[in-house]
């Protein structure tokens, strides 16, 4: 189970895939450990060299504590514990997917450091995920109720309604996986997705890019993916059919069936 000094915190990571293939670096969302990527990785490490991670505060990574001030983390935070785990892994540059709040630390990535990443797959996230009065009420909810409190309706933003009457272990596992997240991991990322603000840093990205969201996703929808795409130079959007806002656990292989040929392409 490897970790790594990532900066100023210890990093839970997997680097799976032929060495020698491409890098591609997933970050995943907001109350998720690296394993909400594991049904797309036997298509995606068949092609790559997959280095999945778990974000400040989720899974087996370090938190670290909120500042006194009430404000989060941040996204540009985020992102330099991205690049501080590639710097730490020897890796130059890499494809790079994000779902949600892991998008906005893609998208950062992408326009702040061009060098790094080749090329960009933003997956059910936007520039701008408010209004960050919704934010301050679920960060409240969760000082007063705990985690687990907040977890069934995660779900029902998660997932369609077909899909968790279908899957209930899965949607169990998910609600503990919530559950689980450290509590100042998930409120200072919820803090850096209310405060983050990418409309002018996506018009600035230059790497080839394709936007994915889910058709039935609530959290961040078709029509905000399409405001996405369009205010990133030369993107395009796929829509997934029958998937809410985590398409890679929903629709996994409809997922790969656009990913990997946007990312293999001459
Ligand atoms: O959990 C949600 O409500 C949806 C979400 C927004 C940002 C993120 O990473 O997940």
């Amino acid at each position: 189970m490897p970790f790594i000094a990532a900066g100023e915190i210890t990093t839970h990571y997997a680097l799976e895939g032929p060495e020698g293939a491409p890098v591609l670096l997933l970050a995943n969302s907001l109350g998720t450990s690296f394993h909400v990527w594991d049904e797309v990785m036997a298509d995606l490490a068949a092609a790559f060299r997959v280095l999945r991670y778990d974000m400040r505060g989720h899974g087996l990574t370090d938190a670290t504590p909120l500042p006194a001030d009430g404000t989060g983390y941040s996204i540009p935070l985020l992102a330099a514990d991205a690049l501080a785990l590639l710097d730490a892994l020897g890796i130059g540059k890499a494809h790079v997917c994000g779902l949600s709040i892991g998008g906005m630390v893609a998208q950062h990535l992408a326009a702040t450091t061009p060098q790094r990443v080749d090329r960009l797959v933003l997956c059910d996230t936007s520039a701008l995920i408010g209004p960050a009065s919704v934010w301050d009420e679920r960060i409240a909810g969760i000082r007063r109720d705990g985690l687990a409190a907040i977890a069934p309706g995660v779900m029902g933003r998660w997932f369609t309604d077909a899909f968790r009457q279908k899957a209930p272990q899965l949607m169990r596992g998910y609600a503990n996986m919530v559950a689980r997240t450290t509590l100042d991991g998930y409120l200072g990322c919820a803090m850096a997705v209310r405060d983050a603000d990418l409309r002018a840093a996506a018009a600035t990205i230059t790497a080839p890019t394709l936007v994915i969201v889910g058709d039935q996703d609530p959290a961040t929808p078709p029509a905000s993916a399409q405001a996405l795409a369009s205010a990133i130079p030369g993107a395009r959007l796929e829509v997934i059919a029958d998937a809410s806002h985590i398409p890679c656990v929903e629709q996994p292989a409809a997922l790969a069936r656009v990913l990997v040929p946007f990312l293999t392409a001459a």
